[in-house]
């Protein structure tokens, strides 16, 4: 059966080196114009590809600012393929009647292990010694090296990848105290602190695994870092906006804090090619690394199909489930039916308007789905109608007002 825009028409842009396993997935379901990039692209460069595209896929460099999604006239969706959607303004897609579509739990895994790591090597004192061996040093001593067993792990943001870590480092008999904004079920043993400052006052290591979000923006600074424990260990792999990096390196320069493992930074380099510049960089006792909490081939592999194959299904078949920034509709397959998709602005009257249309034009509605959240509604309607009709009905559903996109599926 022929879909209303054919398959070879769509357009997918792949930023930022995403698995080849997306694009086979692509292939797989019949999408043949496929553009592949390896690096994130300069802002006037990623405008202008993404005003071409049906389909776009970035990872956690690409920022899709209102600005770039300004010029994407033609956007179906959009899928990140990575945890993290903070680098996409959702609400400006939303608006712009585009899903937004992520792998939340892909690379859940790979960053706890990181994690866990850094913690027992901090503790160690690993990063300074190996440095120290590098220069042809030689400090064999048990000074400042701990046993992670019977340490304290205060976990921030007990989501899916802390609570991974918190099993992870119950396994090895550390003690895990955890805070969240939200009441969450411990695993294992671990408990929730009474307050962040609590969990500050008794963690011997800090993991931060919250999201970029405005409450997240700097909250970890002097003042926090302040009240952790006099060489204490901090380890960062969530969003670079969350530490105050100056306080950071104050800490360290001073020997508040022991040691650090950081992996992402406020700013980031945008290629691989491109200098990465860190107050932190030369202090031995950090552990630095290149934003790879989620970079394992596992990890990118199963992102790969699994941003694909939602992107693929909106595209064939209308579904939203699992956007993170759209109302969800999970749709049955259409065999005999054409599908109409109505994005709209939630506001009085447009179902009905799109009700009328179907009874004036006497056309039977097959089966009807409907989902909305305060800003948009979004309407599929399976009809008995051929191509034409299809097509026309498409028309008047655009010219409804309030109408934020409409497609068909044939
Ligand atoms: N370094 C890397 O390569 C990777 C980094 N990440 C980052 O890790 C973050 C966390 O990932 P998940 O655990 O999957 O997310 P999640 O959404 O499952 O968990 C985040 C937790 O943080 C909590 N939270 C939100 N705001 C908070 C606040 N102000 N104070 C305390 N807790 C707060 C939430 O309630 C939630 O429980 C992602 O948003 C992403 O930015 C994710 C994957 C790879
Ligand atoms: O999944 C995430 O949120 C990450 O931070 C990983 O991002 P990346 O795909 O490595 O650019």
């Amino acid at each position: 059966m022929k879909t209303s825009f054919p398959k070879q028409d769509i357009k997918v842009l792949l930023l930022e080196g995403v698995s080849q396993n997306a694009v086979e997935t692509f292939r797989q379901a019949g999408y043949t114009q496929i553009e592949y990039h390896q690096k994130s692209l300069p802002e006037a460069e990623l405008k202008a590809r993404v005003a071409e595209a049906h389909i776009v896929g970035i990872r956690s460099r690409s920022h899709l600012t209102a600005e770039v999604l300004a010029e994407a006239k033609r956007l179906i969706a959009i899928g990140c393929f990575c945890i993290g959607t903070n680098q996409v303004d959702l609400q400006t897609a939303k608006t712009l009647g585009v899903p937004v579509f992520n792998a939340p739990y892909s690379n859940t895994r790979s960053v706890a292990e990181l994690v866990l790591a850094e913690a027992i090597m901090l503790l160690r004192g690993i990063p300074q010694k190996n440095a120290l061996c590098h220069r042809g040093g030689w400090t064999k001593s048990a000074l400042g090296s701990y046993e992670a067993r019977g340490k304290t792990l205060g976990v921030i943001g007990y989501g899916h990848i802390g609570t991974q870590v918190g099993v992870l480092a119950e396994s090895l008999g550390m003690q895990v105290i955890f805070h969240d904004i939200e009441s969450k079920l411990s695993l294992g043993n671990a408990r929730a602190a009474a307050s962040l400052d609590d969990l500050l006052e008794r963690s011997d290591v800090v993991t931060l695994h919250v999201p970029e979000t405005p409450a997240t923006q700097n909250m970890f600074g002097a003042t926090q870092i302040a009240k952790m424990r006099k060489g204490a260990l901090l380890i960062n792999a969530s969003r670079g906006t969350v530490v105050d990096i100056d306080a950071l390196a104050e800490a360290l320069r001073t020997e508040h804090l022991a040691g650090a493992a950081i992996d992402v930074f406020p700013v980031e380099p945008k290629g691989n090619d491109d200098p990465f510049v860190s107050p932190l960089v030369g202090m031995d006792n950090v552990i630095l690394t290149p934003h790879i909490g989620g970079s394992t081939l596992e990890a990118q592999d199963n992102i790969g199909i699994e941003v694909a194959a939602k992107l693929v299904r909106y595209s064939d078949n209308g579904s939203t489930l699992s956007a993170v920034n759209f109302p969800e509709v999970s749709l049955p397959e259409h065999p005999k039916s054409r599908r109409l998709l109505h994005i709209h602005r939630n506001v009085p009257g447009v179902l009905s308007r799109i009700n009328e249309l179907f009874s004036a034009g006497n056309i039977n509605i097959d089966a009807q789905f409907l989902q909305t959240d305060p800003d948009v509604g979004y309407v599929v309607i399976d009809v008995s109608a051929d191509e034409a009709q299809a097509s026309a009905l498409k028309d008047q559903l655009a010219a409804i007002q309030g109408t934020l996109r409409t497609r068909v599926l044939y």
